[in-house]
């Protein structure tokens, strides 16, 4: 579903644990609420938000890239049911040890179909299902994102070439399909962890995440 616009609605200071960023804020404008997600659907959402944390000089050279897609229960519980933390810590201490770079974080929670649904599918999860499983069982696809709104924030952010930090292909062919050239996809793999080793084997047999700890024990 097309954006009808996007505008950039606040720009600010933003100090952390990893050093200074600015924090800007985006709005997407969509003609009518995502139906594969539970929460906009119910509240007639048509805005879409996403937040840009930027550090140092984007602009002489393809910066470090991260999408983040939101997700409560990791990125502010810390969760060990995923890798989604961790991930977001490795991405923003790779920013930090370069001095620049971006980290978007999309309001995309559960790949999409939004909190409430995630902590569902954590349900049926807990009864054998896997991460698609859960998903399809709740009648939802297994990703509902895609990534249109970071690529519009990365064009009026004026980076048209980026080194995505990432291991999911369809994030790079996005970006790519979308008119960012992608030079170099940076790994997201993190320290593997016996709770969410079934999540990350899902993700890579059947989402064809690149993880190499999984290639290895493979072969
Ligand atoms: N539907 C659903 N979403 C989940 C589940 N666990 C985590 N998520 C969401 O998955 C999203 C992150 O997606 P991932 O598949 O872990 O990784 P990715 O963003 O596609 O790829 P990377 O760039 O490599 O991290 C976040 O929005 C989380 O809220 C789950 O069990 N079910
Ligand atoms: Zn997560």
């Amino acid at each position: 579903m097309g954006f009808e616009k996007v505008v950039k609605v606040a720009d600010a200071d933003f100090p952390t644990r990893w050093g200074h960023f600015r924090i800007l804020g985006f709005e997407g404008h969509l003609p009518a609420p995502r139906p594969c997600c539970e929460e906009s659907a119910q509240q007639g959402k048509r805005v879409e938000g996403l937040v840009a944390l930027v550090m140092g000089d984007i602009h002489s050279a393809p910066p470090l890239v991260r999408i983040h897609s939101q997700c409560l229960t990791g990125d502010v519980f810390g969760s060990l049911r995923c890798d989604c933390r961790l991930q977001l810590e490795l991405a923003l201490s790779k920013i930090s040890q370069e001095g620049q770079g971006i980290l978007l974080y999309e309001q995309q929670e559960g790949r999409g179909i939004g909190l409430m649904a995630k902590l569902k599918a954590y349900a049926l999860q807990d009864q054998g299902l896997d991460t698609v499983e859960a998903n399809e069982e709740l009648g939802y696809a297994a990703d509902c994102r895609a990534f249109e709104l970071p690529a519009e924030v990365l064009k009026m952010l004026n980076v048209p070439a980026v080194r995505l930090i990432t291991n999911n292909p369809e994030k790079v062919a996005a970006l790519e399909s979308a008119g960012i050239q992608v030079v170099e996809r940076v790994s997201a793999e993190v320290e593997p962890h016996e709770t969410f080793e079934k999540y990350l084997k899902t993700k890579h047999e059947k989402m064809g995440h690149i993880l190499e700890s999984l290639v290895e024990e493979k072969a």
